[in-house]
């Protein structure tokens, strides 16, 4: 049988080694253009490819979002498989910006996708939704815990239509009380403490998504109980969303060591001849974060 590293130790070694900063790879058609490149299949797979020449060896981290890929059809598809096998044959982390969510038996098979080893789409982690509750998602919690694979439960997102259903209050749960967000934080906090060899380890393997724009609390999480392992953050929304990186170490509190600070366009748009740089000075702003 062979072992695998849990996906919150793999965590763990890339903040050691490269920081805690995460490159979006988000090839919006505008982007393309500046980059001078063709909106197809071809033009994403070469961005894609050169973000990645870029991120590798600068920082641990990268997300690309497939949207932006599966607007190409098999081409996009075929592009990124060449993506997500380079960062990882590059030794980066590579997070799925994939938000799938359904019945468990389904999200299982999104699992297979994103998170088995043989598949072509075979990335280290995924973002997930838990909005057909948090039993619908146990199933591919499990399966990512085999495969040494992550998760990142959407909780609190940097968009400000999200709050009204995200901060709304659950009934008749044992849960009651709690708001969406609240109950999906705790939740993956739970299942972390539960796993075995929990009190050895830094970081759990499934986290949450929590918007750079947000204010927890008024989300009804709770920022103040140190909890171990640690639940790992993304942290989208900073630069072209309005999210200040200088306030996220505050904002999330007792949540700030798992902090996975995340920057697609404010990166991207620095262009193909500026892009390492950009990533070099963000990843040096990143570092000096008290996290
Ligand atoms: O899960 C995400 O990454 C995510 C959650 C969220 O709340 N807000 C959010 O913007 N994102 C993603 O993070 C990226 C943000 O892009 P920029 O605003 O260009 O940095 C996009 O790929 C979004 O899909």
């Amino acid at each position: 049988m062979t072992t695998v590293t849990a996906f919150g130790d793999r965590l763990e070694a890339a903040f050691a080694a490269r920081g805690r900063l995460c490159v979006g790879i988000d090839p919006h058609a505008w982007l393309l253009d500046e980059w001078r490149l063709p909106d197809s299949g071809a033009g994403v797979r070469e961005f894609g490819l050169r973000v990645v020449d870029a991120a590798a060896g600068r920082v641990g981290i990268v997300k690309p979002q497939v949207s932006f890929f599966e607007r190409h059809g098999s081409a996009g598809y075929a592009a990124l498989e060449r993506v997500l096998g380079l960062a990882r044959e590059a030794g980066l982390l590579v997070i799925a910006d994939v938000k799938r969510g359904d019945i468990g038996s389904t999200v299982e098979a999104y699992g297979q996708a994103w998170l088995s080893p043989s598949s072509p789409l075979a990335a280290d982690a995924m973002t997930i939704y838990a909005y057909q509750g948090l039993g619908s998602i146990e199933g591919v919690m499990r399966q990512a815990e085999s495969a040494g694979a992550g998760l990142f439960v959407v909780a609190a997102t940097s968009n400000p239509e999200a709050a009204a259903i995200q901060q709304a209050v659950l009934q008749g749960s044992s849960r009651e009380g709690a708001s969406v967000a609240g109950a999906i934080v705790s939740g993956v906090d739970a299942w972390n403490r539960g796993r075995d060899g929990a009190d050895e380890r830094a970081f759990g393997s499934v986290g949450v998504v929590l918007g750079a724009t947000i204010v927890p609390e008024e989300f009804g999480i709770d920022v103040s109980s140190d909890s171990r392992p640690r639940v790992p953050v993304l942290v989208p929304g900073i630069g072209f969303q309005g999210g200040e990186l200088r306030d996220v170490p505050a904002r999330l509190g007792s949540l700030a060591p798992g902090a996975i600070l995340t920057d697609s366009r404010g990166l991207l748009a620095a262009g193909p001849d500026g892009i390492a740089d950009a990533i070099a000075r963000r990843a040096d702003e990143v570092g000096a974060l008290d996290v």
